[in-house]
């Protein structure tokens, strides 16, 4: 278990984390999720005792990072899977690791077994691809086979079979009674991975609960309606008490119905329909609504992705 308690880190007057209070529990995965900048990797070193807070507290079974005795052995952790010596070979970044935390030799070979680094094992570290570079921190982190195991952006730049490795693992390690605590930065990947839900913006909590309770809670689902006698469906729906709203985009949309009975109305007063489909708002929309307030780098919508002049130069080239 890891339990944070009013943890804060400021650097100068930046507050990157701010008074962070939750616990990640054993037995399920807890997927941390917040927009670039939130604060996910700093409240991760934090836990490490690689960064110390300015304010607060982390425990993990109770004890502080410094004072668990062959630390690989109760907390793995994949932070930066680029923070490995290039010249050294999957073997033996591994066995270093191994010496230094009482670990059996012997491990270092189950582990890229687990991995699928097997056939690798003697390559030099910096020709590896950034998968099997995820791999191998992977394997850094299973190594002292840890009670909890944390992994910073595991899936960033995998392939398919990659993310869907790193997620059946993850899985399966919770599935073992282990503590899970992995951070992304995608609500669609959580939601395929993740049993409960810590999300951060700008470094404040902005929700704590389980997956299955934010699912049940923010996928809305309503009916969309596309009629050329839109005025006229209108008439008909609110006449039935149906309660509509209208979109910018000439659609209507009611909440959380049902398609037949607006479909039954409208062929009733004789209304053309275009469109009658049911919609479930999705989950990265919630995710995005919920953080929006705390999104360091934006980018507007009314604005071009390029300034104006150089566009113009384009044109003017072309
Ligand atoms: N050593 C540092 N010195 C100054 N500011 C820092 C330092 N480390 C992080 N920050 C700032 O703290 C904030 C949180 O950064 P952090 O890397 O923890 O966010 P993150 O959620 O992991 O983001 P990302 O998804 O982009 O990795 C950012 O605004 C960042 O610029």
């Amino acid at each position: 278990m890891i339990e944070l308690a009013g943890l804060t880190k400021r650097y100068g007057d930046r507050t990157a984390v701010d008074d962070l209070t939750f616990t990640v529990r054993p037995g399920i995965v807890t997927g941390f999720l917040g927009p670039n900048g939130a604060g996910k990797s700093t409240t991760m070193r934090m836990i490490l005792g690689l960064d110390h807070p300015t304010a607060g507290r982390v425990r993990i079974d109770g004890k502080r990072y410094e004072q668990l005795r062959d630390p690989l052995t109760y907390l793995g952790a994949l932070l930066d899977a680029k923070a490995v010596h290039g010249g050294r070979s999957a073997f033996n970044h591994l066995l270093c690791l191994a010496q230094s935390n009482g670990i059996p030799r012997a491990r270092v070979g189950e582990v890229l077994d687990t991995v699928g680094l097997t056939a690798v094992a003697r390559k030099k570290a910096k020709g590896f691809s950034l998968g099997m570079g995820q791999r191998l921190g992977i394997a850094g982190a299973l190594l002292g086979d840890p009670r909890i195991l944390m992994f910073d952006e595991p899936v960033n730049g995998l392939d398919p079979e990659g993310i869907h490795w790193i997620r059946t693992l993850m899985k399966s390690l919770a599935a073992q009674g282990r503590t899970v605590f992995v951070s992304s930065h995608l609500m669609s990947e959580m939601a395929l991975t993740a049993d409960h839900l810590v999300v951060i913006g700008q470094g404040r909590l902005l929700a704590d609960t389980s997956m299955a309770e934010f699912i049940r809670t923010n996928s809305r689902s309503y009916v969309r309606v596309r009629s050329p006698q839109r005025e006229r469906l209108l008439d008909v729906l609110h006449g039935a008490g149906i309660t509509v709203v209208e979109t910018g985009t000439g659609a209507l949309e009611v909440e959380g119905g049902k398609a037949e009975p607006i479909g039954e109305l409208a062929a009733q007063n004789g209304v053309v329909l275009h469109e009658l489909s049911i919609q479930q708002a999705s989950l990265e929309e919630a995710f995005m609504q919920l953080t929006a307030e705390s999104v360091e780098y934006h980018a507007h919508a009314d604005s071009p992705p390029v300034p104006q002049a150089w566009g113009a130069g384009w044109d003017k080239g072309a």
